[in-house]
């Protein structure tokens, strides 16, 4: 039986007093994958800052209802407990500048006292590495820079560093958008594989609903800050319910 690992219940994100997120409610099993779809503006963005409490910095930013993570209530819980409960990967690839591309995976491990010595700390990193499907590829130049890499392997390299923390939740917004299409689809099966050999969850933003059919179980639609359509992506994808997600998944809107 599969736990619930993310379960979100009449979230309303207002910023400004507009309201954003208009009372939200999903929830997904462990180690599924959930693809998050919608128009520009729908709010997608603000739903993934919403689960891990990176709202928390925006000026004027209101959080009602509950997002819980297994058993930990996301807004009366130490920000830095549900930080270190989730990972996350942004749309522009940005690895630490100044950091080989070992110490960019190894730096959070040891900040956070992860590991008890190099050992344990190098093959913490090579682990990260092969999940985020980038270790052949960087193993014999792992002192070097990350700016010797592409977009697509700095884009790996930063998923591998959100998996050195051991998130149980991994959060990623539109991981693929800015990476071509060989980039894209390592990345897509190494999410496949996180949820199907490890024991993560994630949370992904997509505009491409190719991406969407192929890698994740749940489906949720966003418009204008309503969840419209939500469930498992196989029954959405043959029976969309809304002419929205229609046009959506016909790449029509
Ligand atoms: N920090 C902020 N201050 C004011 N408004 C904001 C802020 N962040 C988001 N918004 C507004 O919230 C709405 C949803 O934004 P969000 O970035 O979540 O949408 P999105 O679906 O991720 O869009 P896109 O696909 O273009 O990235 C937009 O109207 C946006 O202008």
């Amino acid at each position: 039986m599969r736990r619930v690992a993310l379960s979100i219940s009449d979230l309303t994100v207002k910023i400004g007093g507009k309201e954003i997120l208009k009372r939200i409610n999903i929830e997904i099993p462990e180690r599924r994958i959930l693809a998050v779809m919608g128009p520009s503006g729908s709010g997608k963005s603000t739903l993934l800052r919403a689960i891990n409490r990176l709202l928390d910095l925006v000026p004027g930013c209101e959080v009602s209802g509950r997002v819980r993570i297994y058993d930990t209530e996301v807004y009366s819980s130490d920000p830095y407990k549900v930080r270190r409960l989730t990972g996350m990967v942004f749309q522009v690839p940005n690895p630490f500048p100044n950091m080989s591309i070992y110490d960019n995976v190894a730096v959070g491990p040891k900040m956070n006292g992860l590991v008890k010595d190099k050992r344990e700390l190098d093959d913490l990193v090579r682990w990260a590495l092969e999940r985020a499907m980038l270790w052949d590829e960087v193993k014999d130049r792992l002192k070097d820079p990350p700016n010797k890499l592409s977009g697509g392997q700095q884009q790996r390299l930063c998923l591998a560093r959100a998996l050195a923390l051991r998130p149980k939740l991994l959060l990623l917004d539109e991981p693929t958008a800015n990476v071509d299409p060989i980039n894209a689809s390592k990345i897509e099966e190494a999410l496949r594989g996180l949820v199907e050999s490890h024991d993560i969850t994630v949370v992904f933003v997509t505009h491409t609903p190719y991406q969407a059919v192929r890698i994740s179980d749940y489906v949720a639609f966003l418009y204008m800050g309503e969840l419209i359509e939500f469930g498992l992506t196989q029954e959405i994808a043959l029976n969309p319910k809304h002419e929205l997600t229609m046009r959506f998944l016909k790449g029509e809107a």
